[in-house]
């Protein structure tokens, strides 16, 4: 891991239990906060996730000013069920009517901004098992103390087979596509536990100035953004313990992987860095639950290319007049 990434981690990540809520909120000061929920068929969880936040963030501690669900095209009773929750409630399609509509997470975490009026706008997807207040107050504490951040993402432990499994079990497409990707092409953000992490809250003075990935680019792309907009201070990080969710098949995850190639192919296009890369970085710094919180370990992801073997000369000598390989050519020693 970079010396720049490793510092920028010692520095600007806390754990959800820094941040209670009181304390917090004698910070608020004038500054609202919105929470949003984008969702698409979630009516067996939105529900939950609504009301935890309004009895202890809105009721109890108002630190939260508006709860809102973004039903993204649900066909079961999402909408109705945060509602009654005492979520405000707004169709993706119909915000913003002048624009096409397009599809995906991100088009409903897009447009959001448009519905929404928080200072501080605060992520939290509507498909979490476990979700806890301290989601939200863990990621509001390094925005209402630190005002050089604009960006904070969770990170957690993401067990994919209920609470007593290991943290690597979840989190597919975050190991075998973007940690890769974020070290070989963004090392600067090799520090960022878990990228793709639904949980996550930024400024609005920040978010309306980045495009949005329409799919489940978003969180590639909204943190590629911020890294060019704010730099890594601008950055922090929070634990938030473990996140459990529903997942998708493999297959379903294929699609989220494509999307999320298309979003760093275009921020490398962007960037003019569509050419071999000069120097590719072969480490690859992965995260494993430690003592002290998640500790990197890096790890050699180093591959090199072995010329065609047409050009290698003791290859070359075994070939006849007409390029053939000659019998027995490369045999082993026999044992006879
Ligand atoms: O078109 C979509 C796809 C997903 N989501 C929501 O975005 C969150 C994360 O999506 P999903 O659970 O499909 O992703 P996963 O957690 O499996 O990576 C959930 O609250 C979904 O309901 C959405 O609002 N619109
Ligand atoms: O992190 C991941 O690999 C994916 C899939 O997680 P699982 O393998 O189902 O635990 O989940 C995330 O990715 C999406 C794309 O960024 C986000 O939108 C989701 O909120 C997040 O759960």
């Amino acid at each position: 891991m970079l010396a720049e990434a490793a510092d920028w981690l010692r520095r600007r990540s806390s754990s959800a239990a820094d941040w209670p809520a009181e304390p917090l909120l004698g910070l608020k000061g004038s500054t609202r906060v919105s929470v949003v929920l984008p969702a698409r068929d979630e009516q067996d969880t939105v529900g939950g996730i609504v009301s935890a936040i309004r009895r202890d963030l809105v009721e109890r501690t108002p630190l939260v000013d508006e709860i809102v669900v973004i039903d993204s095209r649900s066909v079961d009773d999402t909408a109705a069920v945060a509602a009654a929750a005492g979520a405000k409630v707004f169709g993706q399609d119909a915000i913003l009517p002048r624009l096409p509509c397009l599809s995906g997470k991100g088009e409903a975490l897009w447009k959001s901004l448009a519905v929404t009026s928080g200072d501080i706008v605060v992520f939290v997807d509507a498909d979490l098992v476990n979700f806890s207040p301290s989601f939200v107050t863990g990621l509001l504490g390094p925005l209402l103390t630190c005002p050089e951040v604009s960006y904070v993402k969770a990170c957690y432990d993401r067990p994919y087979n209920g609470p007593e499994e290991s943290f690597a079990g979840g989190g597919r497409v975050t190991e075998l596509v973007a940690r890769p990707l974020l070290n070989l092409h963004w090392p600067l953000l090799a520090g960022i536990v878990q990228p793709l992490g639904g949980e996550y809250a930024g400024r609005r003075s920040l978010l309306e100035r980045l495009p949005f990935m329409t799919g489940y680019g978003v969180e590639l792309g909204l943190l590629l953004d911020a890294l060019e907009a704010v730099g890594l201070d601008g950055m922090a990080q929070v634990d938030l313990g473990a996140r459990e969710h529903s997942h998708q098949s493999t297959e379903a995850l294929a699609v989220m992987a494509a999307q999320i190639l298309q979003t760093a192919w275009s921020r490398l296009d962007r960037r003019g860095l569509m050419m071999p890369l000069s120097s590719p970085s072969p480490a690859l710094t992965q995260f494993h639950r430690g003592p002290s919180g998640h500790e990197p370990v890096d790890r050699d992801a180093g591959v090199a290319e072995r010329p065609p073997m047409i050009e290698v000369p003791e290859y070359a000598l075994t070939l006849g007049p007409a390029g053939e390989r000659a019998r027995g050519a490369g045999r082993g020693h026999s044992r006879d």
